[in-house]
């Protein structure tokens, strides 16, 4: 050093004052004074985690003034191991895990830092508990710990701010010893402290007072630095700063590995991460969801609103049938004479567990698939543009003196075992068993898209209806095109003006209300709804990571020491982010789906799930976790090591 004064921007006061030494290879050195006298700026200067404000300051005959923060890293990382005053272990890691983490810095193989790790373990007598989490070990056990990470890497300068400090004396013997042993093989050992015994095992004693150089004495026991020069010269030379082929990936790996330690050892801190992520990217996703599904249901009502259809459900069905048809047929008659209405017709259908329909005995099997049992208007196939075989068949229904008689869809011929002909009807002389009765099959129809509910259908006079006792009765009516929602408001009225609540319409729409709901944009709503949410998860996520950035200061302190990039530090964060988004959005997808399922079910729609909604979740999330994560992860790199190992 050469003149080397530092003041920092918040004081008045340089806390070194035109310091000019040179520390020689192989070199036992003790730093003392009083406190705040500038000891550990001094140190933090050697090892390049400060520079000087002004002087000149030289490692290994190389000038570190302008020199690149990579190359000051490499440099750390290989050449130099940092004992501090409160150890700086990672707690939640095992002490092996502790011990080589200057060698995954360095960007050693998995498999030879077990190998390096352990023999420093050995050296300080911690390789009994090598597994055991570093958070479990005694004080004394992490000072030996840290000077073990220190020494794993075989640095050429030890640098140990008070390593002793708060041990107790045979933990401090202990320390004291191991450094000697590392000074006698060759390291250059520099150790701040304020314990004379200490200071005393070193060769040469540097005395700082106000920042400025007082006393530079060999000990007593001290030996010529001449001498030291010559045993320290066989000493490796300075690490290049350019990384080894491979060494790219097998990084990545290890990010991937710190990523995953980091978020299984805090588990209660990842899973409320994860749980704010997937809250958020279940809104979204329901968002989504709910969307399609309501706008699926307001496009069902407007296609009704568009339609020439209205149905009514007549509530008493069995007693009309029982009572005689006239009271029906007058109600049919008063709808199809309301203005726009097209044609009203009626339809009777049994339960179809209370009716049995056979083909040769009233007593055998019936078919596997079951048939339903109808009856209704004669104009009921026209009506509905149903097509039957042959065509007169259905003007046979209505016809009181021909007795029982029935038509039957293809499908339920089949079922029965009634050969037909497709165009022409049933064979002559088919009959059926309805009820123990037996009729005859006069006709045969195929259902349209739009009667897809009649494919099993037999259709039999009224008459033979009488007897069932559970029914459903509708009339359907037909309008012109785009009046169905005006007929459905009076068709109540027209089938029983003495009592409109004898039937409920089914279908048809308030247009008006129609009108309002789509005109509030639905789309745009949801896309903003999502943007919302989408923008908390990011500021949720983002604020929980900054706060553990803020927890981990010491953590991230010491990886900047010894040497971590500040790109390494900032990957580390942004992978964390990245599983947490990917786990969350997973977690999303299934939540903001199973919203839109329960949604859907209380609303009484049925719920759409677009097919992008699984994909969707899971790369928001990830962009969500990894956009989180830029910030914080930003902040911890450009955290400077000097001042965090401190805190
Ligand atoms: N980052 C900083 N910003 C402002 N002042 C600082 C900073 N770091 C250290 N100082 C000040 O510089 C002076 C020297 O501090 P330093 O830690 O080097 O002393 P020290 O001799 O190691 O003290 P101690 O023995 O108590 O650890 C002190 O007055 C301290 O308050």
């Amino acid at each position: 050093m050469q003149g080397v004064s530092r003041i920092y921007p918040s004081s008045d006061e340089p806390a070194l004052r035109d310091v000019s030494l040179t520390i020689c290879r192989g070199e036992y050195v003790a730093l003392v004074g009083q406190s705040g006298s500038g000891k550990s700026t001094l140190l933090n200067m050697i090892g390049l985690l400060d520079t000087p404000s002004s002087g000149e300051l030289l490692l290994f005959g190389e000038n570190l003034k302008g020199m690149r923060q990579r190359r000051r890293d490499a440099i750390r990382s290989h050449s130099i191991g940092f004992v501090f005053q409160s150890s700086h272990v990672i707690g939640s890691e095992s002490v092996i895990a502790n011990a080589a983490i200057g060698l995954r810095v360095q960007g050693v193989p998995l498999v030879d830092r077990a190998g390096s790790a352990l023999e420093a373990l050995e050296f300080v007598g911690l390789e009994h508990k090598r597994r055991v989490l570093a958070k479990l070990l005694s004080g004394g056990e992490r000072q030996r710990l840290a000077i073990a990470r220190a020494i794993s890497t075989r640095p050429l300068i030890v640098l140990a701010d008070e390593p002793t400090g708060n041990l107790d004396p045979s933990s401090r013997e202990r320390v004291i010893q191991y450094l000697r042993k590392l000074n006698s093989e060759g390291a250059t050992v520099v150790i701040v402290t304020h314990d004379r015994e200490v200071a005393s095992q070193a060769d040469r004693r540097i005395e700082i007072r106000d920042g400025r150089l007082v006393l530079d004495s060999l000990t007593p026991s001290g030996r010529n630095i001449s001498e030291v020069r010559e045993e320290g010269d066989q000493v490796r030379t300075l690490p290049s700063s350019t990384p080894a082929r491979g060494q790219f990936l097998r990084s990545l790996s290890d990010d991937w590995s710190d990523a995953f330690n980091a978020l299984s050892s805090r588990v209660l801190r990842t899973v409320t991460l994860i749980l704010a992520f997937a809250i958020a990217i279940g809104g979204m996703t329901a968002a989504i969801g709910i969307g399609s599904t309501t706008s699926n249901a307001i496009n069902n009502r407007l296609a009704i609103a568009s339609q020439d259809r209205v149905s009514l459900s007549i509530y008493d069905g069995p007693s009309v049938l029982n009572s005689g048809f006239e009271e029906l047929e007058l109600g049919v008659q008063r709808i199809s004479e309301v203005p726009r209405v097209v044609a009203a017709s009626y339809l009777f259908s049994a339960v179809a567990a209370d009716v049995r329909i056979t083909h040769i005995t009233p007593t055998e099997p019936e078919p596997d698939a079951p048939l339903t049992l109808h009856a209704a208007s004669s104009s009921y196939f026209s009506d509905l543009d149903i097509e039957t075989y042959p065509r007169n068949a259905s003007s046979l229904l209505g016809n009181a003196e021909l007795g029982p008689l029935a038509i039957i869809s293809t499908k339920a011929a089949e079922e029965l075992g009634i050969s037909f002909r497709p165009e022409y009807g049933p064979a002559p002389g088919s009959s059926i068993w309805v009820e123990g009765a037996l009729v005859p099959v006069v006709g045969i129809f195929r259902p349209t898209a739009d009667s897809a509910e009649l494919s099993s259908a037999v259709f039999v006079d009224p008459d033979s209806l009488r007897g069932v006792t559970r029914a459903e009765l509708k009339v359907s009516v037909r309008t012109e095109k785009g009046f169905a929602a005006a007929v459905a408001k009076v068709a109540s009225l027209a089938y029983a003006p003495g009592d409109p609540g004898k039937a409920r319409v089914d279908v048809g729409a308030d247009i008006q209300s129609i009108r309002q709901e789509v005109s509030s944009d639905l789309g745009a709503l949801i896309a903003l709804l999502s943007l919302v949410l989408m923008l908390l998860a990011t500021i949720t996520a983002a604020s929980s990571m900054y706060l553990t950035v803020q927890s981990r200061s010491a953590e991230i302190a010491l990886r900047r020491a010894i040497g971590s990039t500040r790109w390494l530090v900032c990957r580390t964060f942004i992978l964390e982010g990245l599983i947490i988004g990917a786990i969350a959005g997973l977690a999303g997808g299934i939540l903001g789906t199973a919203t839109t399922i329960i949604v859907s079910l209380i609303q009484g729609w049925p719920p759409v799930l677009p097919s992008e909604m699984a994909w969707v979740s899971f790369v928001l999330g990830v962009i969500t976790g990894v956009v989180s994560a830029i910030y914080p992860a930003w902040v911890a790199s450009r955290k400077d090591p000097a001042i965090a190992i401190r805190d």
